[in-house]
C-alpha cells in the first residue's frame, strides 16, 4: 500500500495527544485507562471494536472520546495524532497499514503481525514513509527485572550467556486460543526477549510435546518445551503452559561463562504463620506486569512527541514472525526448523 497520506506533526507540547484505540477487550480496556488516568500529555479521542456495545462502553467514561463499531474510520476522528492497537493479531495488518497510509505513529500489540509476509509488508510500508512510526508492545523490554538482566548481560559482567532456561506459565487463555498460538502469541515474548537480552538473531526451533492425550477443557496440548539457538550459539528452553490454572509465571536464568542471573522469583506478599510460609503468585500478566505497560505506554507519549518510536520496532515485530513461522512447523512437523530471515533494511537515522 502507497504511503499517500500527510504525514502526521504531533501535537505541541501544551496540547494532549489524541489517541484512537482499537480493539476494546482486556488489553485495549487496560490501555485505555492508562492513557486516560495514568499517563500525562496523551488523552483517548477514539475507541473502536466491532462489538459497539464495548466500545461505546469504553468511550463513554471518558470526554470527548467517541466510540466507532467500524475500527478504520476511528483512524479518521477528529483530534486522532496516533493509534495503539489492541485488537487480535490476525487484524493487525489492515489497521497498521491504514495508520501508516495516514502517517499516523502506532503502538502495536503483539504480535506486531503473526505471519512473516504480511509483517514484511509493514516493515516495507514504513520504510517507504521515511521515518520510524511503529512501536511494538513487547512491554518485557520496559520491566524493570528483564532491564536489569540485560544491563547484566551486555556489561558481561557474568562472562558470556550461553543458556536462557525460560517458564512461561498462565493461568488460562482465551477459548479462541489455539495451539499454534502457542508459539505465535505466547512464546512471542520470548522470541523478543531473547533476541533483545542476547542481541542475537535466532536460527533454528524445536518443539517437544508431551505424548499425554490432549486435555479436554483446553483445546492446547500443554505444557510444551520451545528450543531454540541463536547465531551467537547460545541455546534457548522456554516451558510454555496456557491453562496452568494456578497463577501466571514469567521466569528467566541466563546461564553464563562465570554464573548464573534468574528474574521472575517474585511472589508478592510473603506471610509467615503456624509453622509454615507462603507466598502469593500474580493471577495474569495484568497485574505481573503492570509496571511495565505503563512504562512502555509513557515512553511511547513521549517518543511520539519526539517524532520516533520506542522499544520493539517493526523490523523487530517481523522478526518475530519469521521465528514464530518456523516454531509453528516445529511444532506441527517435531523437526527442528531453520529460521529465514529477509535481508534488514537500513534502520532510520534517528531510532531509539
Ligand atoms: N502485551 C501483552 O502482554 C498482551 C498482549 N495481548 C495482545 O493484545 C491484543 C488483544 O488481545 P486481548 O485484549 O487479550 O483480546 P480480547 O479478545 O480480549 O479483545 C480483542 C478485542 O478486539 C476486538 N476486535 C476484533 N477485531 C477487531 C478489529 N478488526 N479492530 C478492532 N477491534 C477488533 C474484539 O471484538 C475484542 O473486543 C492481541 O494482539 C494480543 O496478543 C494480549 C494479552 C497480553
Ligand atoms: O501477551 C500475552 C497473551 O497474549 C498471551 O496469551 C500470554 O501467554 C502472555 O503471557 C501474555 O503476555
Amino acid at each position: 500500500m502507497p504511503i499517500s497520506g500527510p504525514p502526521s506533526a504531533a501535537p505541541s507540547s501544551s496540547t494532549p495527544l489524541g489517541v484512537a484505540v482499537l480493539g476494546a477487550g482486556t488489553m485495549g480496556a487496560d490501555h485505555v485507562r492508562r492513557v486516560d488516568q495514568l499517563v500525562s500529555g496523551a488523552r483517548v479521542v477514539a475507541v473502536a471494536d466491532p462489538d459497539e456495545a464495548r466500545a461505546a462502553a469504553l468511550a463513554a467514561g471518558i470526554d470527548g472520546c467517541r466510540a466507532f463499531p467500524e475500527p478504520l474510520a476511528a483512524l479518521d476522528a477528529a483530534g486522532v495524532d496516533a493509534v495503539l492497537i489492541a485488537s487480535p493479531g490476525p487484524a493487525h495488518e489492515e489497521a497498521l497499514l491504514a495508520a501508516l497510509d495516514r502517517g499516523l505513529a502506532v503502538l502495536c500489540e503483539k504480535p506486531m503481525v503473526p505471519d512473516p509476509e504480511a509483517a514484511l509488508r509493514v516493515v516495507e510500508a514504513e520504510a517507504k514513509g521515511g521515518r520510524p512510526l511503529v512501536s511494538v508492545g513487547f512491554m518485557r523490554r520496559f520491566d524493570a527485572e528483564h532491564q536489569r538482566l540485560k544491563a547484566l548481560l551486555d556489561a558481561r559482567e557474568l562472562g558470556a550467556p550461553r543458556l536462557l532456561h525460560c517458564r512461561h506459565r498462565n493461568l488460562a487463555v482465551h477459548p479462541y486460543f489455539t495451539e499454534e498460538m502457542l508459539i505465535t502469541d505466547s512464546v512471542a515474548h520470548e522470541f523478543d526477549a531473547a533476541r533483545w537480552l542476547l542481541d542475537q538473531e535466532i536460527t533454528a526451533v524445536q518443539v517437544f510435546r508431551p505424548t499425554a492425550a490432549l486435555p479436554e477443557h483446553t483445546g492446547v496440548n500443554d505444557p510444551q518445551l520451545v528450543v531454540f539457538e541463536t547465531d551467537g550459539g547460545v541455546v534457548v528452553d522456554v516451558e510454555i503452559l496456557a491453562n496452568g490454572g494456578f497463577g501466571y509465571q514469567v521466569q528467566t536464568e541466563a546461564v553464563c561463562e562465570r554464573g548464573t542471573a534468574r528474574i521472575g522469583e517474585a511472589h508478592g506478599l510473603m506471610t509467615n504463620t503456624a509453622g509454615r510460609w507462603g507466598g502469593e503468585i500474580a493471577q495474569d500478566y495484568l497485574t505481573r506486569f503492570a509496571d511495565a505497560y505503563d512504562r512502555e505506554v509513557r515512553a511511547w507519549v513521549a517518543a511520539v512527541r519526539r517524532g520516533t518510536t520506542v522499544g520493539a520496532t517493526a523490523w523487530d515485530g517481523y522478526a518475530v514472525a519469521a521465528v514464530a513461522a518456523a516454531g509453528v512447523e516445529a511444532q506441527r512437523t517435531g523437526r527442528r526448523v531453520p529460521v529465514e530471515l529477509a535481508p534488514r533494511p537500513a534502520p532510520f537515522m534517528n531510532a531509539v
